[in-house]
């Protein structure tokens, strides 16, 4: 229907700034240049940095740094007769790449106008004779949804015809038909295979490209009206992040979404109470097709340093250094590791970065294998997305610390082990202390069946009497990392981008910390499968944390998905999460809640209590209460004759839990609704930042119905609203959008204005009726329609400014055959038409102005 929920929306200045890829001279970067030359550097120990720093040549360019040549060039990135052509194209900045929202109920004719008008418009235009084209899809992205454009900014503001599809993409962008994602971003999602019934856990989703191509996966087959079978739960650490991934995500209309803010490495399991496993479930309970939450998908794409960014961000050649990777690797493993325990057995995860560095890809990999002992199989994808040229993962590496090259475990320095771990290392480099040759501890790293080896992942544990450590000698070809994909910018003029996508084939294994593990100190970085036992939960404060992780992320965290003009402000209908810290309830202490002991039902006891238990739950977040007030949903469903066969019951919820006052009530699918009722049986764990589609609004005005349909619910609703209803010509209509209110008389269709006449005062619902022979036009995935207001006399448009135009370019693309009919000239009103049309117009705003109060 083409009138998904949209703000008008603000671009944030600061944050915008702070992110413009400003192709400078370091004398225009800003900064002294002993600030550039200490960002530049990275190992300040270093005898290769003093050589560095003593050479003035580094300095010339912004995009340069010889701490990145020298680690990329001895980690054989590329083979040394590409290097030339590897940092040249590092060096030059990135095509803009955008792709089509396949479940937008309008992506055939955006694709149809890209094709056949842009693409030879432009190719005219804008590229002045040159073989180079403008726009082209992408060949490995599927439908031909995916574009890349090779215009700059600068370029596109330059002619009118740049300017025309300038403001198409950024109009397209701001509905949610479009997203502005850097082509190699689009990548990851499309390994994971989803499927519309998926649940699918996005761990570390903001801003939330990539949690939008999920959810149009997810959608894409839907009919109009009804709701795929699968959600997916986005999760983000960083609460600033998570308001931009909702504000995103928004663009979607979903009802199939949860925003969660928790740290991924300790994201919770939402499994129901033991007690209840016991048999004393609640009838809701036993009514719940699922008792843990688990995903059928899991996208891994992890914060990293990001320097497969560096066409789109060259700040980073500034600050890049060795430390940045190997500070993060010990993260990386945590968050890949629980979300492998969240996955289900059967079930696919990709792990990626948008780094190059194999520390924090092929090491956290095999790190993975390692820990998941043959439970886990590495995926060979070579023959999917065949187009899309990739490189197989290293099979060698080495570990730069301090400006040391390390090829084993074995030359970590004591002092140093707290940093470097044995898991950073190639397989069969990863030396591991014997501690103090204990010779249990280095037992429990053993099998249960108590042989030395592990034939499942192919490691047998060894000692070395030489050395006195353990080798984990595992034979390179026993991990089979060459499954892992690296995306090279020269290949095809992209971004860099590291894939690994994963099979669970069985329960993990327990893991444990092996005995001779000092807590905080992360002297190996790996375990060892103890027994098989499935693991229903990991405790994910058993794996160690390396603090300094922590404190390097918000430095390090890059993203460089959301393009400047994807930086918005939130909305102002919901509150923004709240960043303040001490309003934050320390989301590990997430206590279940006891079954009641006075004979209700869990979920009972929950709803009767739900305003002092959520209020007291996550402070700064909104309770999710659901929806019952069953004489207002029947005053809903009789005022628009909503069909019994909609599903209402258990699918309202609100985020105020003052359910008298209510403003808004949203709706969610029953995917949703099912792990919103496990997540309040199981303690209300997860931290919900935002859920479900506003789908109603309350009106103040008493005749006329207690709540509208918002724009964004409209699309789900229509199809099973049989009352207030009007179908308008495509002239009535388009004069509607543009007048946004008029009299009943200057409709030109006569039974037009006797069925508006006819209709209850307040909100309406006006279709277009493409085929005027018809009075009612079968709703299909193209049908336009408006959320108006019914006043006295007239008719008043109830969307904003943006969806109007967007309706209007929406006619325009559905109707360039009937020009003739639909190009009318616009009528204008008579005075005396306009005076009514003033008057319905107040009382309209009066109305609205007592809803401007946020709930
Ligand atoms: C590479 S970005 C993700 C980009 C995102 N997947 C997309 O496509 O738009 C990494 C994200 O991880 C988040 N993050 C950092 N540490 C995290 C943690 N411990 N748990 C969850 N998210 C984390 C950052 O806030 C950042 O938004």
């Amino acid at each position: 229907m083409g009138f998904r929920g949209r703000k008008s929306r603000t671009q944030r200045k600061h944050f915008v700034q702070s992110r413009e890829n400003n192709w400078k001279s370091s004398n225009e970067n800003g900064g002294s240049d002993e600030q550039q030359q200490n960002a530049a550097t990275t190992d300040n120990n270093s005898s290769n940095n003093n050589r560095e720093n003593s050479n003035p040549t580094w300095q010339r360019f912004a995009t340069q740094n010889l701490a990145f040549d020298e680690y990329y060039k001895e980690q054989e990135i590329v083979p040394p007769e590409e290097w030339n052509t590897f940092i040249d194209c590092l060096r030059s900045p990135l095509p803009a790449a955008f792709r089509i929202n396949s479940s937008s109920q309008c992506y055939l004719e955006i694709l149809s106008k890209l094709e056949n008008d842009f693409m030879k418009s432009l190719q005219e235009e804008g590229t002045d004779g040159s073989e180079v084209e403008a726009i082209r899809p992408l060949p490995w992205y599927p439908e031909n949804l995916a574009w890349q454009s090779n215009f700059s900014r600068q370029q596109l503001r330059k002619n009118q015809i740049l300017g025309r599809f300038h403001e198409f993409l950024k109009l397209q962008n701001e509905i949610g038909n479009i997203t502005r994602q850097e082509a190699v971003s689009m990548v990851p999602p499309l390994f994971l295979d989803v499927r519309p019934d998926d649940f699918v856990l996005d761990m570390c989703a903001a801003p939330g490209s990539k949690t939008f191509q999920l959810l149009e996966m997810i959608h894409h087959s839907a009919e109009p009206g009804s709701l795929p079978g699968g959600m997916v739960l986005a999760n983000d650490a960083d609460v600033q992040r998570c308001n931009l991934l909702i504000h995103q995500t928004k663009r979607m209309s979903t009802a199939n979404l949860i925003v969660t803010n928790h740290e991924a490495q300790h994201f919770p399991s939402c499994h129901l109470n033991r007690s209840y496993a016991k048999g004393s479930e609640p009838p809701e309970a036993k009514e719940l097709d699922i008792d843990q939450l688990l995903f059928d998908r899991v996208l891994c794409d992890v914060p990293c340093s990001g320097d497969g960014t560096l066409r789109k961000a060259p700040d980073i050649w500034r600050r890049w250094n060795a430390g940045m990777g190997n500070g993060l690797h010990g993260l990386q493993i945590q968050i890949a590791m629980r979300g492998m325990s969240l996955l289900k057995v059967g079930g696919r995860m990709v792990y990626s970065t948008c780094s190059m560095n194999p520390i924090e890809n092929e090491a956290v990999v095999a790190e993975i294998l390692r820990r998941c002992g043959g439970s886990v199989e590495l995926i060979d994808v070579s023959s999917e997305l065949p187009q899309l040229v990739r490189r197989p993962g290293l099979k060698k590496w080495k570990v730069k610390d301090k400006g040391m090259w390390l090829t084993s475990y074995k030359e970590v320095s004591n002092s140093r082990r707290a940093a470097v771990v044995p898991g950073m290392f190639p397989p069969g480099k990863a030396f591991v202390d014997a501690p103090e040759h204990d010779d249990d501890a280095s037992r429990s790293q053993l099998p249960d069946n108590g042989s030395n080896s592990n034939s499942q992942n192919g490691i047998a544990v060894v000692q070395d009497p030489a050395t006195q450590t353990t080798i984990l000698n595992e034979e390179a070809s026993t991990l089979p990392l060459e499954r892992c994909m690296r995306i090279v910018p020269h290949d095809q003029n992209t971004g860099a981008f590291f894939i690994a996508v994963f099979h669970k084939l069985s329960p993990l294994p327990v893991i444990q910390k092996r005995p001779f593990d000092q807590p905080g100190k992360t002297s190996t970085g790996n375990f060892q499968a103890q027994s098989f036992t499935e693991v229903k939960d990991i405790n994910t404060d058993e794996v160690e944390q390396v603090d300094s992780v922590g404190n390097q992320l918000s430095e390090v965290t890059t993203d460089n998905d959301d393009d400047d003009d994807d930086i918005l402000e939130n909305g102002k209908d919901e509150a923004p999460l709240d960043t303040d810290p001490s309003k934050m309830v320390n989301e590990k202490r997430t206590e279940q809640i006891e079954p009641p002991s006075d004979g209700r039902s869990g979920l009972e006891s929950v709803r009767g209590e739900r305003k002092l238990q959520m209020q007291g739950k996550w402070r700064g977040i909104d309770p999710v209460i659901f929806y019952q007030e069953e004489a207002v949903v029947g005053q809903i469903k009789a005022f628009y004759g909503i069909k019994e066969s909609f599903p209402f019951k258990g699918h309202l919820i609100v985020r105020n839990s003052d359910i008298n006052h209510v403003k808004r009530v949203y709706y969610v699918s029953k995917s949703v609704k099912e792990v919103l009722e496990l997540n309040i049986l199981a303690g209300q764990q997860l931290k919900i930042a935002a859920v479900g589609l506003k789908m109603f609004e309350r009106q103040k005005s008493k005749d006329a119905g207690a709540f509208r349909i918002t724009s964004e619910g409209l699309p789900l609703m229509l199809p099973h609203i049989t009352k207030q209803i009007l179908y308008a010509s495509p002239v009535d209509f388009k004069h509607v959008l543009q007048h946004k209110s008029l009299k009943f008389g200057d409709f030109e269709d006569a039974k037009f204005r006797e069925n508006a006449s006819k209709l209850q005062f307040g909100c309406c619902v006006v279709v277009l009726n493409k085929d005027k022979t018809l009075s009612e036009p079968q709703v299909d995935a193209s049908t336009i329609a408006i959320g108006c207001w019914r006043g006295r006399n007239s008719i008043t448009v109830m969307v904003t400014e943006l969806d109007i135009q967007e309706l209007l370019e929406r006619m325009l693309m559905y109707m360039e055959e009937n020009t003739d009919t639909f190009l009318l000239e616009n009528k204008p009103l008579t005075a005396e038409a306009d005076k009514i049309v003033k008057a319905d117009e107040a009382e309209l705003n009066i109305l609205k102005n007592n809803e401007t109060n946020h709930r």
